[in-house]
């Protein structure tokens, strides 16, 4: 459904993407990651057509950007980080709207008003809506027409947490019903609870792509938490049970503290993206 053969994009002379290749198939939830500046946002545009690449080939559902642009843009949805409603009207009026523009029933109208839990506040000019009420309708407009392909910029920032559960069901019927989202987050629950795969980069390059489960394994660490008594007095201490000596430490401590209480810590997300991205900066030879 996308293909990045070697993308790149140049803001005159900064490199913002540096030759990106990618491959997300129909079907899939795709997460797209990388710390602040990383290149996430503009990939987004050239893949949704409103950036031209500066090199490389990039082919969004059988179309070949920016040459079949048009061909694509029936297929596509784009939900960007920033608001674009019409403001002095309300919710309804704005569906409908856009319900027009893109043929839609306009019964769908409702059906989508209540999927995003703001059939209550339908009537209510979109300019007294909260940040995460915009964000629910900009979703409900951009999912109205069926598309193949959903772009979402950051789709969960600024919802409470009911919300981005109701959010997180709707992205995975879209994905069940054969299409694909790819959205952009700074939430490592989110990837975990939500993505079936991700890319993580850093400087315009990337870092890895993979299942989260499978880069946890790969580039998480274990820990053991441990707290024993010495000298009359409580430590603690993390120890990694993948580092020899910290092993070798554990043992030793065991040994000489019968009584040392300790756990271990699930690996998380937030580890692989930690330690990717830390590792790339220091790559750079800037402090991390
Ligand atoms: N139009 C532009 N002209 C010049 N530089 C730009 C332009 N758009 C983006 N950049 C630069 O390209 C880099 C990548 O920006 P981008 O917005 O893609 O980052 P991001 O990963 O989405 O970051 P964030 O998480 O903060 O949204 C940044 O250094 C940014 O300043």
């Amino acid at each position: 459904m996308i293909e990045l053969d070697g993308m790149q994009v140049r803001f005159g002379r900064f490199m913002a993407v540096e030759s990106l290749s990618l491959s997300v198939p129909a079907g899939e939830l795709f997460g797209f990651l990388g710390p602040n500046g990383a290149g996430k946002t503009t990939t987004m545009r050239v893949l949704s057509g409103a950036l031209r690449a500066s090199a490389g080939r990039v082919r969004v559902a059988g179309c070949e950007l920016p040459r079949e642009l048009a061909r694509l843009k029936p297929r596509m949805a784009c939900v960007p980080d920033v608001d674009t409603h019409y403001e002095d009207l309300s919710a309804r009026e704005n569906l409908r709207l856009f319900a027009r523009l893109y043929g839609v029933d306009p019964r769908a109208v409702d059906t989508w008003l209540a999927r995003v839990e703001l059939s209550e506040a339908a009537d209510l000019k979109v300019r007294s809506y909260s940040r995460g009420m915009k964000k629910k309708l900009l979703i409900a407009r951009e999912l109205m027409h069926a598309p193949q392909i959903i772009f979402l910029d950051e789709p969960t920032a600024h919802l409470d947490r009911h919300s981005v559960s109701r959010v997180h069901a709707l992205l995975r019927e879209q994905v069940a019903e054969g299409r694909t989202v790819f959205l952009t987050t700074h939430d490592m629950d989110e990837v975990e609870a939500l993505c079936d795969r991700v890319a993580l980069i850093a400087h315009g390059r990337l870092l890895a792509c993979d299942t989260p489960a499978r880069l946890i394994a790969r580039h998480a660490q274990r820990w053991c938490e441990v707290q024993y008594e010495s000298e009359g007095r409580s430590q603690r201490l993390s120890l990694r049970m993948d580092d020899d000596a910290e092993r070798e430490q554990l043992a030793s401590l065991l040994r000489t503290h019968p009584h040392l209480r300790m756990h271990t810590r699930e690996p998380a997300f937030e580890e692989v993206f930690r330690s990717l991205t830390a590792a790339a900066t220091a790559a750079r030879g800037v402090p991390a």
